[in-house]
């Protein structure tokens, strides 16, 4: 029998190279030159609000639309005029795409029924799969009668079992409820870090994206606005529009002068956790300004807080002891980032 090593000895770790990506649809630029590198065994995301192109993205990838222009080589090999089936990618759909009529190891062993491998060959892959994915206990269920993850998990064992060298999956946990999902994740992360294999993710989910991806893309509007790990992309995000759509900031036209907003051409945007309250002790001095809260939202391990300065209003979020709404005390901004014409232009710091 083929083990779970042997899937994965059988899959050369491939990288996925896009440049100059264009696609119009309906007379709109949909994809606008987009490059993208993914090096060989990483797990990177296509993140990005709905309607920016990330599946069309995908689709490319994985041949079932044509590019405009451009050129996507996986391994170095060029495989853009290359059908879905010539192409060394197997790609995950949303729904799964299952057929209800086929047991778990008929859907996973279709493919390489496909390509007319010997019976005993199929075999034993679909079982090495299903053991890859846990699953070899639901090997004659049908899809109905196993649990979403389960479709999920026989979804991905049909994608692994041709031993692609590029795995692609599209809003992988988009059908599964939200304890399911960070279990499915951890599985998926869990069994691409193993196997080593090169996989592009497309999720419109930042919280999902940032547990599973080596990197991120952040799409916006047919374009990667940012390509980078999660921890840089909070940190030092590029553009407004990466601020904004990763995590959560407070934002003001103007800038930072003593500690307060003040009016002024660019942008300041503030993360919530950078934002401290005291309700007593600290003086008018430093960047503390006077403030009272005026909501408390209870958010399980934090809480965020609405206070109100003479500046500006603010949300913090704020851990242990939580003061009461009506609270007088005093709210100080810690850090903050500065963008010009929506570009980041300086990190600034109150220490
Ligand atoms: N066949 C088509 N004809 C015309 N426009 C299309 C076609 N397919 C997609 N589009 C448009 O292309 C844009 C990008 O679609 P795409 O599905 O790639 O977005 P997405 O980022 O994956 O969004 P979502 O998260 O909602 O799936 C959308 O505005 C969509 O309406």
């Amino acid at each position: 029998m083929t083990t779970a090593t042997e899937v994965a000895a059988g899959r050369a770790a491939a990288g996925l190279e896009i440049s100059g990506l264009h696609k119009s649809l309906g007379g709109r630029t949909i994809i606008d030159s987009l490059d993208l590198t993914v090096e060989a065994g990483e797990l990177v995301s296509l993140l990005g609000p709905s309607g920016c192109g990330k599946t069309t993205t995908l689709r490319m990838i994985a041949g079932f639309l044509t590019p405009d222009a451009g050129s996507i080589q996986v391994g170095g090999r060029e495989v853009v005029r290359l059908g879905p089936e010539r192409r060394p990618s197997a790609m995950v759909f949303q729904n799964y795409a299952l057929w209800p009529h086929m047991t778990v190891a008929k859907n996973v062993g279709f493919p390489l029924k496909l390509r007319k491998l010997p019976r005993k060959e199929v075999a034993d892959r679909v079982d090495a799969a299903l053991a890859l994915v846990n699953l070899m206990h639901h090997k004659d269920s049908r899809p109905a009668r196993i649990s979403g993850g389960e479709q999920q998990r026989t979804a991905l064992a049909r994608a692994l079992v041709q031993e692609p060298e590029l795995l692609l999956l599209d809003e992988p946990l988009s059908n599964l409820d939200a304890k399911l999902r960070v279990k499915v994740r951890e599985d998926i992360r869990e069994i691409q870090q193993r196997l080593g294999i090169t996989t592009v993710v497309v999720t419109h989910d930042q919280e999902e994206a940032m547990s599973m991806s080596d990197r991120i893309a952040v799409m916006n509007d047919g374009r990667i606005e940012q390509f980078s790990t999660s921890v840089d992309l909070y940190s030092t995000p590029a553009t407004e529009f990466v601020a904004t759509f990763i995590g959560s900031l407070n934002r003001f036209e103007g800038r930072i002068e003593a500690g307060r907003i003040a009016s002024g051409s660019g942008v300041v945007g503030i993360r919530p956790e950078d934002v401290r309250f005291s309700a007593d002790g600290a003086d008018d001095k430093d960047g503390w300004v006077p403030a009272t809260v005026e909501r408390v939202v209870p958010r399980g391990h934090f809480a965020e807080l609405y206070v109100k300065r003479e500046d500006a209003e603010l949300r913090a979020y704020v851990t242990g002891a939580l003061p009461p709404v009506g609270a007088r005390g005093h709210a100080r901004v810690e850090k903050w980032l500065e963008f010009e014409d929506g570009k980041l232009v300086r990190r600034g710091s109150a220490c």
